[in-house]
């Protein structure tokens, strides 16, 4: 993140009333962005993310030989090279993205280049070595520095394996599908959890012959990419995001007459389990207006809360990880539910831009909630009354946006510091709230 770091005053809120139209999903922006970079002929994408995160996608894409033309109409031009990436002059920035610096080592290991991957001071802290090892089973050279970035990549060609992933993490099912799509021999993996699945719907998109097929014995489902296959262009325009709708739908959750509505949110089956989790904590969600594009579902979602208010839940095992990028703003709301929330099954919130474990019980206790941490997760009692606090967002974009939503049912104002890391994946969120909330 950038070093100039900014403060946020959050007053209390009255209710939230209106409707707002959502950037761009980030996790789709990336990969369509790496995959037009990869395909033959120039990609048009409509509601590309406006986020930081996948503009540092773009910027890789364009080091690598790729043509990035930002129209005035917004929408943007990719014009890829045709399978054949350049050796870049400089390393390959991925800021603050982990879904760049993955998914972009699985896409770019097979060329006959030297890459380096580097990032910011986040980012060289998180673990890599996830990806090494299935590129290093099909080949790939690759250096880490101790299991971090900078990553250096001497690309080879690769051949297919067969592999089961130890971890539920869509970037690493993705490295291993964008590097089986350029290898000899045809990739298989399994996941034991099924993470989203945007890599697999884009890669159709882009043209790819990819397959899934479930296990008779059990729900455990087998991916097949067949090698050496090369990508067309498309036109598309992405679903918003449901990860930085979330922040409104728990906002809503907050205040009995609440109403909102957003328009155009990915609603992707393997991203949208959020909404079964607003449902069961009270909330009522009306969809509307469902439609597909590449493979996608996308609709609007009209929100209110009942009128008995906010119930609890337990989220663990395979939900935790489907709504691993949601879990900081519903704890940061689980306070002002009757039961409380407890989330377990989620150490890998410790391996995010930040440890979200430790920021989301240090920023509660802040703001004055009991609450147990524990290695994989969080026990928050309900019924509790939160007051302002000094937030520190630990630069990490979902921290600051999530206690931003709690300090609206909180006493007094409450100030976010590192609140600029909101523009990693929501530039505009501020803005948004405050026109939505009503004081
Ligand atoms: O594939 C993706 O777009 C993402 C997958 C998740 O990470 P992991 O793959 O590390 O679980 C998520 O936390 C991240 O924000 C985006
Ligand atoms: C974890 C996140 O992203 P990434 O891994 O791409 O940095 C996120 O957006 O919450």
């Amino acid at each position: 993140m950038s070093s100039t770091s900014s403060t946020q005053i959050i007053r209390p809120a009255r209710t939230l009333q209106g409707s707002l139209t959502l950037p761009g999903d980030k996790s789709i922006s990336h990969r369509y962005a790496l995959l037009a970079g990869l395909a033959e002929g120039t990609t048009r994408l409509s509601n590309f993310s406006t986020g930081a995160d996948p503009h540092s996608s773009l910027a890789c894409m364009e080091a690598l030989g790729a043509t990035v033309v930002h129209k005035e109409d917004k929408t943007i031009e990719i014009t890829g090279t045709a399978g054949k990436f350049k050796q870049p002059s400089a390393p390959l920035d991925c800021g603050n993205s982990g879904s760049t610096m993955r998914m972009l080592s699985g896409l770019i290991a097979p060329h006959p280049r030297t890459f380096t991957l580097t990032g910011d001071h986040s980012l060289t802290r998180r673990p890599m070595e996830r990806i090494r090892k299935p590129l290093s089973l099909m080949g790939a050279k690759i250096d880490l520095a101790e299991g971090h970035a900078p990553i250096t990549i001497h690309g080879t060609p690769l051949h297919a394996i067969d592999f089961d992933t130890p971890i539920p993490s869509a970037q690493v099912k993705t490295a291993v599908l964008f590097a089986g799509l350029q290898a000899n021999g045809t990739t298989s993996l399994t996941e034991a959890i099924r993470t989203r699945d945007h890599s697999e719907q884009a890669l159709k998109a882009f043209g790819a012959t990819l397959n899934r097929t479930t296990a008779a014995s059990g729900d455990v489902a087998k991916l097949s990419i067949p090698g050496n296959q090369t990508l067309k262009a498309i036109d598309a325009t992405i679903p918003g995001d449901i990860s930085s709708a979330a922040f409104f739908l728990c906002a809503a959750l907050l205040f009995p007459d609440s109403n909102l509505i957003l328009d155009g949110v990915g609603m992707n089956p393997t991203r949208a389990s959020l909404l079964d989790v607003i449902t069961s904590l009270g909330g009522k969600i009306k969809v509307l207006n469902v439609e597909e594009h590449h493979g996608e579902l996308v609709g609007t979602l009209q929100v209110n809360v009942s009128p008995n208010g906010l119930r609890g839940m337990h989220i663990e095992g395979a939900l935790a990880a489907q709504i691993i990028d949601e879990l900081p703003v519903l704890a940061a709301i689980a306070p002002y539910t009757s039961d409380g929330i407890t989330i377990r099954d989620a150490r890998e919130l410790r391996v995010k831009e930040s440890d979200r474990i430790a920021l989301v019980a240090k920023n509660l206790r802040a703001m004055g909630a009991k609450l147990t941490e524990h290695e994989d997760g969080l026990v928050i009692p309900g019924n509790q009354k939160l007051h302002g606090a000094q937030i520190d967002s630990g630069t990490d974009h979902r921290i600051a946006m999530a206690f931003s939503i709690a300090a609206l049912r909180a006493t007094g104002d409450t100030e976010i510091h590192g609140a600029e890391s909101a523009a990693i994946s929501f530039p505009e969120f501020f803005t948004h709230l405050n026109d939505l909330c009503q004081r």
